[in-house]
């Protein structure tokens, strides 16, 4: 390989220049059939084991000692990635090549990526947010990975993006569908997931650089 030629042993230039370039240029990028349905059928036929063994739990909002359930914001159930299959190896090593371009390109200072299946039961939603605050930003880009092999126009389910500077304007909306990927900045972009009809089902994930906190590295969790 020569200096002047990049090599990437997963995605390749075509794939790569769009979600950067739109990171730069809004702050989000979504893309449709960007993860291969090999890999996004595997991880749903784990979710589905995972669920049938109940080991999905529901999912909190706040931290430390603010954890809460709260139906009302948030409905899903969720399981962290902890490299326990093949499916899971293979996803944490597209994204770990992921976190390096970005790092190259923005010099974001990416340093790990944690992720979580995600199921949100038929009803369930997760109200408007930000993944993480300005100055306290711990969690730098969100990853979105749809994992459901059909939804339906009527399936609802989308997530909602809004615009960075006007957080009522409606940006995209993007329909859960196996393959379509979406990330975004943290602390920039809100977004929420319109109540679905059906089992809705992902993996969300976020890059992170370790912050500190008064002294107290920030929990990852
Ligand atoms: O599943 C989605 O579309 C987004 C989930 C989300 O916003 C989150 O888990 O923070
Ligand atoms: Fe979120």
């Amino acid at each position: 390989m020569s200096q002047t030629q990049t090599h990437h042993a997963y995605w390749d230039e075509q794939q790569l220049t769009p979600l950067i370039d739109a990171l730069v240029a809004r702050g989000w990028y979504a893309g449709e059939t960007f993860l291969d349905v090999g890999l996004c059928q595997d991880l749903h036929a784990e979710l589905t084991r995972l669920e049938a063994r109940q080991q999905l739990q529901e999912a909190a909002i706040g931290r430390g000692d603010e954890r809460t359930l709260r139906r009302d914001i948030r409905g899903d159930a969720i399981h962290w990635l902890d490299r326990e299959s093949l499916a899971q190896r293979r996803y944490l090593a597209l994204m770990a090549e992921l976190q390096q371009q970005i790092n190259i390109a923005l010099y974001l200072g990416l340093f790990e990526f944690e992720a979580h299946f995600a199921q949100y039961p038929p009803g369930a939603f997760y109200r408007k947010h930000y993944d993480s605050f300005r100055g306290r930003a711990n969690r730098i880009v969100s990853t979105v990975l749809y994992l459901n092999p059909d939804w339906p126009s009527d399936g609802g389910g989308e997530m909602a993006l809004y615009d960075e500077h006007d957080s009522e304007r409606e940006v995209a909306r993007v329909v859960p569908r196996a393959g379509t990927f979406v990330c975004f900045l943290s602390d920039r972009i809100p977004h929420e997931v319109l109540p679905t009809r059906l089992p809705r089902t992902s993996i969300a994930g976020w890059f992170r650089r370790n912050a500190s906190l008064g002294g107290r590295v920030d929990p990852a969790r």
